[in-house]
């Protein structure tokens, strides 16, 4: 067992100190700072965390009692306080044989039984034997928000060389532009609507529902009859006209950024297939048995988590670059940053008090390369140390371009070693020198040209993007989520912070509409009167 204060101690101690020195007293450091889970490898060697930071992070997550917080949620205990839920997101992707209690009673035959309508359902559209008012379903449309869509829309777009049914496109945005471009190429006759929404209430999505079913009305006689539900809310699916069979059911305890192993799924299910989608829960529940069962330090997400309490937290690091050399995961830092920054950003922990510490940190990133021809100036050169998450496959999709796949995992590679190497101001002036400059005008360019380095940075492998990386993927970075969550003394299951500006936009919906802004604050009022001015 360990303590906040140890760790602080340990982190002065050590925070001058170059990651390179770690190479040379411990040659076979990559080894002993990486870790297995099936095929797939995280090393996290490229930091400044030593054996005996590590005993430290991991006698600070035994002393927060992950291991107990974890098996309580695996059981289905309420753990999600604020809501007085239980937290199963696991179960959906659980076996056959699982046996998973809520309040003495096992939620697995419903949550079966729902399972196989939503696979019968999507082979139906994928088959042809559900058929549009216009013949064969051609294209999806899936309209859902945040944890109704991220999860879904980042999947469909990762498992794209595994799509053999209708093309899908995701809607979220209450911008009418988004609902407005998606559906002008497309046919209603033909099209499939999927409202997914755990409570049926959310403000985007059902009014980009109303939007598509008066598109809908426009060219076909039953406008409901190519829509489908995803929700908790059955009355409310209900009172929209869809019919039961075409709705899709799940449990409170399941939360929406967790959700997309369910039917919040059902989008993927209809690009992969059943089989398919099958793959991608058991990579999740390869993870879940590895979370489970690995000693923390050989624990894939609890060590993910550790780190990114030693760089957050200990370190002071604020932010998190995910940089998935992988163009399909283009959509996981979006992702991530719902489940991370919704999940664990937070002032007041489960005790109500005040944290006393920083919340999760920031979560951004886009795909390498692209992102090294942006924002990796700031990374490499700038005053603020961002730790990367880089993710990188062994083996693309296009066997006849494996020449490029061998170049971008040679960027990826590059650019974590270019961050702990970096490069001092002798080589820089080595280099400025070999191209002829000398006296001032080296010394006043050599600087620019200098790399600090130091700079830490996990790499996550994996041999290939299939559907069960994917879900190994996923819930590697859930469990991450929860541990961290669990360390800080926070509940990662609610989202309280997104209620004050739901209700703000609501009042503002009448201004908007010419209402009297008088009561509002001088700025929104000034913001109105130019809206106003320009034609809103
Ligand atoms: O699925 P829904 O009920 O429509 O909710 C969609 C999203 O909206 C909310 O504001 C929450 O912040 C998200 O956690 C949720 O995923």
């Amino acid at each position: 067992m360990s303590t906040w204060n140890d760790l602080a101690k340990h982190q002065r101690a050590t925070d001058t100190r170059h990651m390179l020195e770690l190479f040379t007293q411990d040659p076979d450091r990559a080894n002993g700072f990486s870790i297995r889970a099936g095929e797939m490898l995280l090393d996290y060697s490229k930091t400044n965390i030593d054996a005996d930071c590590r005993d430290l992070l991991v006698g600070l997550a035994e002393a927060q009692g992950v291991a107990a917080k974890r098996d309580a949620m695996f059981a289905g205990e309420v753990i999600n306080e604020t809501e007085g839920r239980a937290v199963l997101h696991i179960a959906q992707r659980a076996d056959d044989a699982a046996v998973i209690e809520v309040d003495d009673t096992d939620v697995m035959p419903a949550l079966r039984e729902t399972r196989a309508r939503a696979y019968a359902f999507s082979e139906a559209v994928r088959s042809g034997a559900y058929q549009g008012q216009g013949g064969r379903i051609t294209d999806v449309v899936n309209i859902g928000i945040g944890g109704s869509d991220l999860g879904p829309a980042m999947a469909t777009l990762a498992l794209e060389p595994f799509h053999d049914g209708p093309r899908l496109h995701y809607v979220s945005n209450v911008d009418g532009a988004h609902i407005g471009d998606t559906l002008e190429r497309l046919d209603p006759a033909t099209t499939l609507v999927v409202v997914a929404s755990k409570t049926f209430t959310t403000i985007e999505t059902m009014t980009n529902a109303e939007t598509a079913r008066a598109w809908m009305a426009q060219k076909v006689t039953d406008p409901t009859a190519q829509f489908a539900a995803v929700s908790t809310a059955a009355d409310k699916t209900a009172a929209f006209g869809i019919a039961p069979e075409r709705v899709f059911g799940f449990a409170d305890w399941v939360g929406g950024r967790y959700s997309m192993w369910g039917p919040i799924g059902l989008g993927v299910m209809i690009a992969i297939g059943a089989v398919r989608f099958e793959r991608f829960l058991a990579g999740a529940r390869a993870m879940d048995a590895h979370f489970v069962e690995a000693p923390f330090a050989e624990n894939m997400p609890v060590m993910l988590a550790l780190v990114g309490i030693w760089h957050n937290q200990l370190c002071g690091h604020a932010t998190r670059a995910v940089l998935p050399y992988d163009q399909r995961l283009s959509r996981l830092p979006a992702y991530l940053q719902q489940l991370e920054m919704e999940s664990n950003g937070k002032r007041v922990g489960m005790d109500g008090e005040d944290l006393g510490r920083q919340s999760g940190p920031v979560v951004w990133g886009e795909p390498g390369t692209n992102g090294q021809h942006a924002f990796y100036q700031l990374i490499h050169q700038g005053t603020r140390v961002v730790p990367c998450e880089f993710l990188l496959a062994a083996q693309g999709h296009e066997p006849d371009l494996a020449h490029q796949h061998r170049l971008l995992a040679a960027n990826c590679l590059a650019q974590a070693e270019a961050l702990m190497k970096g490069r001092s101001l002798e080589e820089a002036r080595a280099i400025m020198a070999a191209k002829g400059l000398d006296g001032a005008e080296l010394d006043r360019q050599a600087r620019h040209r200098v790399f600090p380095g130091n700079r830490p940075s996990t790499m996550l492998l994996y041999p290939k993007l299939t559907p069960f990386t994917l879900g190994q993927i996923v819930a590697l970075y859930e469990h991450r989520v929860f541990v961290e969550g669990v360390i800080l003394g926070i509940n990662s299951f609610d989202q309280w912070g997104v209620e004050l500006g739901k209700e703000l936009a609501t009042a503002l919906g009448p201004v908007m509409d010419g209402a009297d802004a008088s009561g509002k604050d001088g700025s929104t009022q000034a913001l109105v009167a130019y809206l106003r001015g320009q034609g809103v």
